[in-house]
């Protein structure tokens, strides 16, 4: 079965925006895999706007699945951090600065040479290695030669799309994804799934190794415990 790894970072830009330390961050990695995550992904980003190097660093120990950490490797500072945390996998991701969240994937024929470098620098280290791609056969075929054990299709695309037409929003996905399961490599996913739109996106490549979600998955998990959090608080009003 695909692994569900929960994105925790939107749980970061909460405690953030009252400074303190509510929500806890590494209290909730350790409860997301007591509730059946099968893993905790991060995504530190240089302005630390929400999860910080310093919680990733906490959060490790903590870790009883797999832990996942993704980012810009263009950035030292984040390549140290991921060579001293060591988590399970590392993905990759070409962030540009300043942008609100990821919004492309690698290209990875371009930047063959750089990725490589950089595949063998954690692989070294004991990291599996996974580059975020968009669904493109030759971005896939790209990927291989770098030496990356998997790829993360950026779901973004599917996403938007899912609405007016699931067959055709996933269609790039399947044949990506087909093309990597050729050249055996690992697949992942993220970005933008949720309810409405996983179901149908794991039944078409059942052999996805991984999802990774978060916005829409914590967005749930403060809308659909609401009503019980209301009653706890009117609770707590009761003469
Ligand atoms: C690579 C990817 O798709 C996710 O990591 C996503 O970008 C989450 O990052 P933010 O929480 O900063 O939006
Ligand atoms: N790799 C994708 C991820 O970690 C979460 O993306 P999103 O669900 O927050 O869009």
């Amino acid at each position: 079965m695909t692994k569900l790894s929960v994105n925790i970072n939107k749980l970061a830009t909460i405690r953030n925006s009252r400074g303190g330390n509510n929500p806890d961050v590494v209290k909730a990695a350790k409860d997301v895999q007591l509730f059946g995550a099968d893993g905790v992904t991060v995504h530190p980003r240089p302005d630390e706007r929400h999860i910080r190097y310093a919680d990733v660093r906490a959060i490790k120990p903590i870790i009883t699945t797999e832990f996942n950490i993704e980012g810009n490797c263009r950035e030292a500072k984040f390549i140290d951090l991921v060579l001293e945390v060591k988590p399970h996998q590392v993905t990759l991701v070409p962030d540009a600065e300043g942008q609100i969240t990821s919004d492309h994937g690698w290209n990875t024929i371009e930047h063959k040479e750089y990725l490589k470098e950089m595949i063998r620098i954690f692989k070294q280290a004991g990291i599996r290695t996974s580059i975020f791609v968009d669904p493109v056969v030759e971005m896939v075929e790209g990927a291989v030669e770098t030496g990356t054990d998997r790829i993360e299709l950026y779901t973004e695309g599917y996403a938007r799309h899912f609405p007016e037409d699931k067959e055709k929003a996933v269609g790039p996905y399947v044949q990506a994804a087909n093309r990597a399961k050729e050249l055996g490599l690992g697949i992942n996913a993220g970005h933008d799934l949720d309810l409405h739109n996983l179901g149908y996106f794991s039944k078409q490549i059942p052999f996805l190794d991984e999802v990774s979600i978060g916005h829409a998955l914590i967005c749930d998990a403060i809308y659909l415990g609401l009503e019980n959090t209301i009653q706890l608080y009117r609770r707590q009003l009761q003469p």
